[in-house]
């Protein structure tokens, strides 16, 4: 991942009517990252991905693509060719082929024979649809269809992939093959902006989390950065000494807020260990110091477990409101 910025946009503002949907919003996305985007119905996500995608002419603000400046009025080819856009709304026609439609829309990009036949070959593998490359485009299930689509907004391998609720109605079999897709994508090196209401897929997904509420983009970070900023960490830490050692060493540390010995297990690699809970409010770097500095006091620690606090809890302890 390169630390050039695929995406950026300043001051970016949608008003409708008396609506504002997208409210001064200040983005930026790294070349080669997955970034998610989430927040409440009406936070104005769409809206801003509509813009993203020339869908949608801003009111105000600037929005800049791998550095090229999106002109105000004018139809921007060359930006719109780096760009590829799944809308969640986007028609499919039920009696053209797999095969055909894709052709259409290569055609579209202006790819030629025998470029153009590799490239469909190729997306058709990536998204697992080979058996059904003659099939009627009505015939499919959901979840090919959905595959299918993000087939045809690649097709001309864009460097920019911007997704619009991919895995809603999706059921779990089918999100996983879209998310397989997506981090296939983001290997060849696909900067990828997903919004999704499914805060599991984004957590698995994302390199960095976009929050927007009321159409302001009110947080935006690494997703480990704002693991490690607002997430309530706990540890399990396992002794072959006595707990009451390991706790004085503990209460040592203004990073450890609680702390809990937990009954003995009597089975597993650990039995006869002693363990205790911790709340710990520290970030990563923190905890390895934790780590080194209990074993400097000779505390015999044979494991030392985080557990990570879901997104979605996150969401919802940073006071935003219900995703869906
Ligand atoms: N074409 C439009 N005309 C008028 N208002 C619109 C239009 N498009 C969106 N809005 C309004 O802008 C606000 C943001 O809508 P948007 O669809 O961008 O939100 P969202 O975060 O994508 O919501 P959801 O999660 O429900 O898809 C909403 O209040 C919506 O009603």
């Amino acid at each position: 991942m390169t630390s050039e910025l695929a995406v950026r946009t300043h001051g970016l503002t949608k008003q409708f009517d008396n609506q504002i949907a997208v409210k001064n919003v200040d983005l930026q996305i790294r070349s080669g990252e997955v970034f998610g985007l989430i927040g409440p119905n009406g936070a104005g996500k769409t809206t801003l991905i509509r813009m993203l995608a020339a869908a949608e002419e801003p009111t105000a603000g600037e929005i800049y693509v791998t550095g090229e400046r999106f002109l105000r009025g004018q139809n921007n080819p060359d930006l719109k060719r780096k760009l590829g856009y799944l809308p969640d709304d986007f028609p499919l026609y039920d009696d053209l082929s797999v095969w055909d439609y894709l052709d259409y829309f290569a055609r579209l990009y202006f790819l030629k024979d025998p470029e153009r036949s590799q490239r469909l070959y190729e997306v058709i593998e990536l998204v697992e649809l080979e058996n059904k490359r003659d099939s009627p485009i009505g015939t499919l299930s959901r979840g090919m269809k959905q595959r299918l689509s993000l087939a045809r907004s690649i097709i001309h391998n864009p460097a920019l992939l911007l997704l619009d609720e991919p895995v809603s109605g999706l059921d779990p079999i089918a999100r996983v093959q879209v998310r397989n897709i997506i981090k296939s994508l983001q290997q060849q090196g696909m900067t990828i902006l997903i919004s999704s209401h499914i805060l599991s897929d984004l957590a698995e997904l994302c390199d960095s989390i976009g929050i927007m509420e009321l159409g302001s983009l009110v947080e935006s970070s690494g997703l480990q950065d704002l693991y490690d900023r607002s997430s309530q960490q706990e540890i399990i830490i396992s002794t072959l000494g006595n707990a009451e050692d390991l706790q004085i060493e503990l209460r040592k540390h203004d990073l450890v807020k609680r702390c809990e010995v937990l009954p003995n297990s009597s089975s597993g690699a650990n039995s006869g260990a002693k363990n205790v809970a911790i709340q710990f409010i520290g970030n990563s770097e923190d905890s390895a110091a934790l780590l080194r500095s209990l074993v400097n006091a000779g505390i015999p620690i044979i494991d030392f477990h985080r557990t990570q606090e879901s997104l979605e809890n996150i969401f919802f302890n940073l006071g935003y409101k219900q995703t869906s």
